[in-house]
């Protein structure tokens, strides 16, 4: 059956709530004259929107810390932990505070927030010694924002519920820069309560979010988006060195590309360095070379062909094997340079 779907957009979020509910976390400024506007046609009085409670941030990697920062700005009371402690200070000078396990902090706070680097991680963070799960009990609530595969987060989300606490996961698309602005995309599935309880939260980090019903249809769905990114990324790849080749200004391609119908913001934000053999990294390649494995797993377990996405993969691979597992994706490219140089040998 296909998943129950709605989408809410960062300016409708206020609506949600009932006008009742007094929050403790002020949204930015710059939503807070949004959520006057509609609270003058939902009754709120004050002209701001608050979240009741202790917010913690398992997870500082290049999406946590930019996210956990957005919620401090925001004037949320934050909590933060990290595997490496030292990730941890930023957010201190910014006033968050800290505690020296998951379990600490999902006891100390009425909601957790996990960004883990893969499912290995989550589960851990979750539900192994010291893990979320044993600080967590009935009435407060783990969500993980994390890319994993849905029987990851299925795993996680019994051992969660199973404390009595409540479960959502909602792995975001956006990278680096939009996680910096709170413009990402919340793919959320799961407790639809808890959804709710934390749609102001989400709405200080993000742009837009979905609710997509059961858990796992949140994981699929971010599989699935980012395997499509993950091959046009191989295909703009080609494209460039190509260009290139046959005696083209790879900049005018991407100038080109920019103005038709394959325009992607991706495109126009990677190409420039791409063409530099210069790869700062916002998405690392490791992690986008894991979304790829983890969606070949999804389309098996439904015995879907993704040949395009398999192809990727291996170069995704190739290129972790020439060192570039924590560069940013778009040096895919280098195992495509590398398989042109070998193949002219
Ligand atoms: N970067 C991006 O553009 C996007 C990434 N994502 C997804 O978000 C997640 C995080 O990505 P990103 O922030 O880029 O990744 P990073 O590699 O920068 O951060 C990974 C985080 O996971 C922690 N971690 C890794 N292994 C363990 C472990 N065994 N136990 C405890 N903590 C661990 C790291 O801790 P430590 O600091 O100690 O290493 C760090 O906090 C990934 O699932 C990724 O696929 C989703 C959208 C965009
Ligand atoms: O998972 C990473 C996604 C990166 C992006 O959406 O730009």
């Amino acid at each position: 059956m296909a998943a129950a779907a709605f989408l809410c957009a960062r300016a409708a979020a206020p609506a949600l709530l009932p006008p009742s509910r007094r929050l403790h976390c002020r949204l930015l400024a710059s939503r807070v004259a949004a959520a006057a506007a509609l609270s003058s046609s939902s009754g709120e009085g004050d002209g701001g929107v608050e979240f009741q409670g202790k917010v913690g941030f398992l997870g500082l990697g290049i999406m946590g810390a930019p996210m956990a920062s957005n919620l401090i700005k925001a004037g949320c009371d934050v909590t933060v932990w990290n595997r490496t402690k030292s990730k941890c200070d930023p957010l201190l000078s910014l006033g968050a505070k800290y505690e020296p396990s998951p379990a600490e902090v999902a006891s100390s706070c009425d909601v957790t927030f996990a960004m883990l680097a893969d499912p290995q991680s989550a589960a851990e963070v979750a539900c192994g010694a010291d893990g979320a799960a044993e600080g967590l009990a009935p009435g407060k609530g783990y969500v993980d924002v994390s890319t994993v595969d849905g029987a990851t987060s299925k795993l996680i989300g019994e051992r969660i519920t199973s404390t009595g606490a409540s479960f959502l996961e909602a792995p975001v698309s956006g990278s680096k820069k939009p996680a910096e602005d709170g413009l990402l995309i919340f793919l959320t599935a799961g407790d639809e309560s808890l959804y709710k309880r934390v749609a102001p939260l989400l709405d200080v980090m993000g742009k837009s979010r979905f609710y997509l019903g059961d858990v796992g249809n949140g994981a699929a769905m971010k599989l699935v988006v980012n395997m499509v990114m993950g091959s046009m990324m191989v295909s703009f790849s080609e494209g460039l060195l190509l260009s290139e080749k046959v005696g083209l200004d790879p900049n005018t391609l991407v100038e080109v590309i920019s103005q038709g119908a394959i325009s992607a913001p991706m495109f126009s934000l990677k190409g420039p360095s791409m063409v530099k053999a210069a790869y700062p990294t916002a998405f690392p390649l490791k992690h986008q070379q894991k979304d790829l494995r983890l969606a070949l797993a999804l389309a098996e377990s439904v015995s879907q062909s993704i040949p395009t996405v398999a192809a990727a993969n291996e170069l995704y691979k190739a290129a972790k094997s020439l060192g570039l597992a924590d560069h940013d994706f778009s040096a895919v490219i280098e195992a495509l340079k590398a398989k042109a140089h070998s193949s002219q040998q």
